[in-house]
């Protein structure tokens, strides 16, 4: 009952009452040494900045993650490593997820992954005898910035309307689109733009975050990828079939230079445009909140404590008999959860308590906040007591509303390889010269230097709401087809993918459950898919896939056209495209399962400051705290409420 088990098995007595609190033990344990001011569990966009700007406050905070620091490793800093870096096994967490609750459903998916009798995956049908189900695989990275080390470093600025429907929903203007903008000029070092002219309205240039646009040399070097580009221009009605595009000036014109920028058209604006990427431009490596926390570690009271899982929030009754956080409980080593490769045989190191005078902010991500306040009592009811758990809080809504994109590709081959790669050996010979381009040309780094999307473009299908686009296509050359284990080892160097990727998906009936009381299972992950809003999601997603396919029909390279290999030439009609979209199709921005929402709202977890409601001292800030998914990609409005966050705490802490 509620006991913490470490990974060798033996388990450590309850550290809180049959009523949910700590125990007095626990409370007596409580010294200088372990007290701080706010304790944030979590180092990745939501929890990183936010740490960081308490600290700058000139409060003391201790971070707390359970994955170390692979920052510098050369598959983390290289942008266009940004797939191997998703399976990268020091900083790999490793999450099954069920598309369909429905398992013959779910098993269609050419990636429902298994685990064999011998340990190792097996992904598609007809797995050998024994085989235990597992999944689509959904990786995370468990490491000093989370996710934004590994993630495919898109960096950009939600609509307006993500900011104004939470406004609507709580009644608290300081979510409006008009306000909110500041927290992106706060956290933003814009090195694309001009600081000072119009187009910088709505920038910063000296925040955290370095923000760069994909370098259209890249582009202009291999004719290829020129080619793809026109096909998208002229399905696009930008230009005639006619058009010469003969210098990097005639391809970037065809692009919207600043796709993040403070216009009030650009949500509704279609078109081409340059991808805003969160890389430093002097060394095209990655930018992440990673070094913001470490340079205020140096220089403020922040003490990030790494390979530390955090078991539990602790709580203690208040005379007004409303729960208050007073810290964690933790066991410390590396690789310690479930999803973690190699976590059967990881050791743990040891074991403690923090404490927090003021909050305790949780910022484990979307699987794994959920998880942990349900494991500290915080959830619905029946699911707690139906696992012995004692209820602090009775809250409907921890892990509902879970929601994610709809992501397909189409993908096409030539004969021959992409130019842009020859000679490159992905680091797996010592005398790479991609890698060494990339690392010691000061002027061009060449390749290495991009994350690999050549170009993007948004689009508003017909079902799109509120006038705004809601489709985005990002052409990159690769044989994408989704997450499965082994997926990034599958390089492919004559494939384009257009990944056509669904923004403000409806469906927001996406769970996670416990699937245990061992803090180092990972819980029950269930998405299921199209099940609100999902007909005109499909349709959107289809019209997405079909406008794909029109770019590569436009498309002639100086070594011919594209044949298409994914879904293929059997897939033609509009109910063969649909059903084919709806098993294939996959996700990896998942959020919303702890959600802010109106006081009234029973299944609202969180109130508009992120405060979890009718508990003191606790917060959510990260992923899971969004009503609605934002935008096209998430990382950018992640970052945004951490500073945003950060200014509500230190406003109501004075
Ligand atoms: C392959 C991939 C590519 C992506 N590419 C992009 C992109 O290009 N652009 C974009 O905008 N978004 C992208 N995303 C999504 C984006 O990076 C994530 O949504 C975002 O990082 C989530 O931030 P978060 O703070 O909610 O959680 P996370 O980044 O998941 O961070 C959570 C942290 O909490 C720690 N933690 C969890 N549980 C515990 C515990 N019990 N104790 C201690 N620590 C714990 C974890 O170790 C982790 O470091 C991508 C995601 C994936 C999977």
């Amino acid at each position: 009952n509620g006991a913490a088990i470490n990974s060798t098995g033996s388990t450590a007595s309850s550290p809180v009452t049959s009523s949910g609190f700590a125990n007095s033990t626990v409370i007596s344990s409580q010294n200088a040494n372990n007290t701080y001011d706010y304790i944030v569990v979590g180092s990745g966009p939501g929890g990183g900045p936010l740490a960081a700007r308490l600290a700058e406050a000139g409060f003391s905070v201790l971070l707390v993650d359970a994955g170390d620091d692979h920052g510098t490793d050369s598959i983390v800093e290289i942008p266009l490593f940004q797939t191997f870096a998703s399976e990268y096994t020091p900083i790999t967490w490793q999450f099954f997820v069920n598309h369909y609750a429905d398992p013959t459903v779910a098993m269609q998916d050419p990636k429902f992954t298994w685990k064999q009798p011998n340990g190792t995956f097996w992904v598609g049908p007809d797995p050998p005898a024994g085989s235990e189900p597992l999944g689509i695989y959904y990786p995370r990275a468990s490491t000093l910035g989370g996710c934004a080390e590994h993630n495919a470093l898109v960096a950009l600025y939600p609509s307006e309307d993500d900011w104004d429907t939470i406004a609507n929903i709580t009644g608290d203007s300081s979510w409006a689109a008009s306000n909110m903008r500041q927290y992106w000029e706060k956290l933003e070092n814009n090195q694309y733009l001009t600081p000072g002219t119009a187009a910088a309205a709505g920038h910063g240039f000296d925040g955290w975050l370095d923000t760069t646009l994909t370098d259209m040399n890249l582009v202009f070097d291999d004719r290829r990828w020129t080619s793809l580009v026109k096909g998208a221009a002229i399905e696009m009605g930008e230009i005639l079939a006619s058009a010469v595009l003969n210098s990097v000036e005639a391809i970037t014109a065809l692009l919207i230079t600043d796709a993040n920028s403070d216009s009030t058209t650009r949500d509704s604006t279609s078109g081409l445009f340059q991808l805003p990427l969160s890389v430093t431009n002097t060394t095209r490596a990655r930018s992440s909140p990673r070094n913001f926390m470490l340079s205020t570690a140096s220089d403020f009271k922040l003490k990030i404590q790494l390979s530390t899982f955090v078991t539990r929030v602790l709580f203690e009754p208040t005379p007004a008999m409303v729960p208050r956080a007073i810290g964690i409980e933790y066991i410390t080593g590396s690789h310690l959860y479930s999803a973690a490769p190699g976590s059967d045989t990881a050791t743990q190191t040891g074991s403690g308590f923090a404490f927090a005078t003021r909050e305790v902010i949780v910022s484990a991500g979307t699987f794994n906040t959920p998880q942990l306040l349900k494991l500290s009592g915080v959830g619905p009811k029946a699911e707690l007591e139906n696992l012995n758990i004692p209820v602090v809080l009775n809250s409907p809504g921890v892990g509902t509303n879970m929601q994610d994109r709809y992501e397909v590709t189409v993908t096409g081959s030539l004969p021959t390889n992409f130019p842009s790669y020859s000679g490159c050996t992905f680091l797996e010979t010592a005398d790479d010269p991609c890698f060494d381009q990339w690392q010691n040309n000061q002027t061009d780094h060449g390749i290495y230097g991009t994350n690999g999307v050549a170009f993007g473009l948004v689009w508003g299908s017909s079902v799109a709401e509120l006038n705004e686009t809601d489709i985005f296509v990002g052409g990159l050359p690769a044989n994408f087809h989704g997450y499965f284990p082994g997926y990034s080892a599958a390089a492919d160097l004559h494939t384009w993918s257009y990944l056509v990727l669904k923004a403000h998906s409806r469906n927001n009936a996406g769970t996670v459950t416990l699937s245990s009381t061992n803090p180092l299972d990972m819980p029950n992950i269930t998405f299921n898919s199209f099940a609100i809003g999902g007909d005109d999601d499909l349709q959107a997603v289809y019209e997405g896939v079909e406008l794909a396919r029109a770019m590569f029909n436009q498309t002639i390279t100086p070594d011919g056209v594209f044949t298409e290999t994914f879904p293929g030439p059997a897939i033609q009609t509009e109910a063969d495209v649909k059903s084919w979209i709806q098993t294939n199709a996959w996700g990896h921005h998942a959020s919303c399962s702890v959600p802010i929402g109106a006081e009234s709202d029973p299944n609202a977890v969180l109130d508009s400051s992120f405060r979890v409601k009718g508990i003191t001292g606790l917060r959510v800030v990260d992923a899971s705290v969004f009503p609605k998914i934002p935008d096209f990609y998430i990382a950018g409005a992640i970052y945004t409420i951490s500073e945003k966050a950060a200014a509500v705490i230190i406003e109501q802490a004075s």
